[in-house]
C-alpha cells in the first residue's frame, strides 16, 4: 500500500476531531464520521467543533457526515471512538471495504471480555489490517498544532511506515513499528496508573509518593508486556514512558483528574465529571489478564479495589506500602 490519500476518522470527539484536522494538515483529504447527525450537520456548517475542541477551527479539507456510507471512500480508517465502543464500530462498518486498514486510536482493553481492542476489531471485521496509534497526545495540543510524538505499529511494517507517512504534517510526528501488542498495552496502561497518581495528589500524599507510584506501576506495566508477546522497548518509548509521563504528571488528562477527585474525596460516581474515564473502565479488564497470567500488579489491583469498593483510598495506601519488603 502506498500512502493513503483519503483518510476516515470513526468519532467525532476531541480526539477524532484532533487527528482529523492533523491529517488534513498532513495533506490528506479527511471524512470526518459522527453518530449525531446534527452535531455533524452543525460541525459542518460552522467548521467548529464547539462540544469537545471549542475555537479550534476545523480545516478545510475535514469533511464532517453522520453517514457511514461516506467513509467507504476512505484509503484507511482511525477509529477513535470510546474503546468500549471499538468491537460495535468496527462491526459497523458493512459499507466499508473488507480489506481498508484500520488504526485503533482509543486506549482501553475490552471490559466484558478483556479482550485487547486489535483482538476485538479482529474477530468483528476478520481479514481487515489493523494498526495501533497510541503516545502521548492530549487532542487540545495536537489541536493546537503544538509539536507531538506518537507511534503506529502494526504486524504488517510496510503498512505501519505508509500510514505513519500519510499521517505526520508540520506538527505531528508518526513514529512507526511492528509491535503492535506493545503499543496497545501502553495506552491502555497507564490510564490506569494515572488514576493512581491522581488519587495521592488529590489526597495530599505528595510527590514522592506519586513517582514511587509511577516507577513501580511503570514496573509492573513491563511485566505485564512482557507476559503477553510486546517488546520491553516499546514500552520504553512513546507509547508506555511517553504517556506515563504526560498522563501520570498532568491534571490536563481525565484519567488523572479523576483519580486527583476521588483523592479530594468524590465518590467513584461523581469524580468523572461526566468526561470518558478510559482507565476506569479499564482497570478490572487489565487485573484480570494480569491474574490469568500470573503476575503480580499491586497498583493496578489497588485501584481495581478502590473502584470496585472493596476497599477505601487509606485501605490502597496502606495495602501498597505493607506489601512484604523485596529486591527491586
Ligand atoms: N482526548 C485525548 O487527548 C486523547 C484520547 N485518546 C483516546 O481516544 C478515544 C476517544 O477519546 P476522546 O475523543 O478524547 O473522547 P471524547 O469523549 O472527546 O469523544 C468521544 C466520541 O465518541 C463518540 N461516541 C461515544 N460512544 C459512541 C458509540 N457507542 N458509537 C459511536 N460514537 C460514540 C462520542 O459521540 P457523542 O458526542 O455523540 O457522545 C464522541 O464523538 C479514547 O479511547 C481515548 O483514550 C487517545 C489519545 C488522546
Ligand atoms: O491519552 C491521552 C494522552 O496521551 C489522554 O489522556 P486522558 O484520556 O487521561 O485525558
Amino acid at each position: 500500500m502506498s500512502a493513503p490519500a483519503r483518510i476516515g476518522v470513526v468519532g467525532g470527539g476531541a480526539w477524532g476531531t484532533a487527528l482529523a484536522n492533523a491529517a488534513a494538515l498532513a495533506g490528506r483529504d479527511v471524512i470526518l464520521w459522527l453518530r449525531d447527525t446534527e452535531a455533524a450537520a452543525r460541525m459542518a456548517a460552522t467548521r467548529e467543533n464547539a462540544a469537545y475542541l471549542p475555537g479550534v477551527p476545523l480545516h478545510p479539507r475535514v469533511s464532517p457526515t453522520a453517514t457511514l456510507g461516506d467513509l467507504a471512500a476512505a484509503d484507511a480508517l482511525l477509529l477513535v471512538t470510546p474503546a468500549q465502543t471499538t468491537r460495535a464500530m468496527a462491526a459497523a462498518l458493512a459499507p466499508v471495504s473488507p480489506v481498508t486498514p484500520l488504526v485503533i486510536c482509543a486506549k482501553g482493553v475490552e471490559r466484558e471480555t478483556g479482550a485487547f481492542l486489535s483482538d476485538a476489531v479482529a474477530e468483528a471485521r476478520p481479514g481487515a489490517p489493523v494498526a495501533i496509534l497510541s503516545g502521548p497526545s492530549f487532542a487540545h495540543d495536537v489541536a493546537r498544532g503544538l509539536p507531538t510524538a506518537v507511534t503506529l505499529a502494526a504486524a504488517d511494517g510496510g503498512l505501519a511506515r505508509d500510514l505513519a507517512a500519510a499521517l505526520s504534517g508540520p506538527a505531528l510526528r508518526v513514529y512507526h513499528g511492528t509491535d503492535p501488542r506493545g503499543v496497545e498495552i501502553g495506552g491502555a496502561a497507564k490510564n490506569v496508573l494515572a488514576i493512581a497518581c491522581g488519587a495521592v495528589i488529590g489526597r495530599g500524599l505528595g510527590e514522592s509518593a506519586k513517582a514511587a507510584l509511577m516507577a513501580r506501576g511503570f514496573a509492573e506495566l513491563l511485566r505485564f508486556a512482557a507476559a503477553h508477546g510486546a517488546r520491553p522497548e516499546t514500552i520504553m518509548g512513546l507509547s508506555g514512558l511517553g504517556d506515563v509521563v504526560l498522563t501520570c504528571g498532568s491534571a490536563q488528562s481525565r484519567n488523572f483528574a479523576f483519580g486527583e477527585r476521588l483523592g479530594a474525596g468524590a465518590s467513584v460516581a461523581a469524580a468523572s465529571g461526566g468526561k470518558l474515564v478510559e482507565g476506569a473502565a479499564t482497570a478490572g479488564a487489565l487485573v484480570g489478564l494480569a491474574r490469568r497470567a500470573g503476575l503480580d500488579m499491586p497498583v493496578a489491583e489497588a485501584v481495581q479495589a478502590v473502584l470496585s469498593g472493596e476497599i477505601d483510598l487509606e485501605g490502597a495506601t496502606g495495602r501498597l506500602m505493607n506489601r512484604p519488603l523485596r529486591a527491586e
